[in-house]
């Protein structure tokens, strides 16, 4: 399905939802100093062709324009003539996309996410227990224990992807970047903010409960 096949509704509908949650995220804080990006997928998925909305590269992500957002493809080009560039992190989109056919995809930075990813460093995982809000990824089991996988970080983002292709867990639907920021993903809108909110909320848990053990 080529872009100018996919309907223009469901192109409007991504954006409406994309401007939604931005501005939902951006009244938590959640992209400081212009950072996070978001992106929703628009018609038929195949592995190697797809499309998405995204947002543009190093906009103020608290404010409102016209220019918010792009539509690009599976290799992360434009799909229409336009001088916004998509987000730097485009590729890491692209992968996921690739890999998992999710709906959408949300990235955000924060201190609790940032400070876990490098305590947890050296067994490249994030590992929590028993918490209640895991059944927000769907996983049921009686005191569930997960590890959410932390990769390199680097300023050179193809660079990056290889990594997130190794580590990307099925049960798990996010990936955290060392001291960058964590990507989470779902079937749509409504589950990849179900998961994101989820990851922070098991983000800070595990560092208060961490720091708690160091003090006793
Ligand atoms: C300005 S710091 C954040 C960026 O380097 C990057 O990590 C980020 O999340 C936002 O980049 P963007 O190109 O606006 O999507
Ligand atoms: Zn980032």
């Amino acid at each position: 399905m080529s872009f100018e096949q996919i309907a223009t509704e469901d192109k409007q509908r991504a954006l409406a939802e994309l401007t939604e949650v931005k501005s939902l995220f951006a009244s938590r804080g959640w992209f400081p100093g212009t950072s996070g990006n978001l992106s929703i997928r628009v018609g038929d998925y195949k592995p190697d062709e797809f499309h998405f909305a995204i947002t543009a590269s190093g906009k103020d992500k608290s404010l409102s324009t016209s220019e918010d957002f792009l539509f690009v493809d599976q290799a992360g080009k434009p799909c229409e003539t336009t001088r916004l560039k998509p987000s730097a992190e485009t590729l890491i989109h692209c992968e996921i996309y690739r890999q998992t056919g999710a709906g959408a995809i949300f990235h955000i930075h924060s201190v609790f996410n940032s400070i876990v990813s490098e305590l947890f460093w050296e067994r490249k995982s994030i590992p929590v227990d028993g918490v209640e809000l895991i059944k927000a990824f769907n996983i049921w089991d009686e005191e569930a224990h997960i590890d959410i996988p932390i990769v390199s970080n680097f300023a050179h983002i193809p660079s990056i992807v290889p990594e997130v292709t190794e580590r990307l867990d099925p049960r798990i639907p996010g990936i955290m970047l060392r001291k960058h920021g964590i990507y989470a993903w779902g079937a749509n809108a409504f589950e990849a903010k179900r998961h994101l909110e989820a990851f922070e909320f098991l983000f800070e848990y595990v560092y208060r409960w961490e720091l708690l053990q160091r003090k006793a």
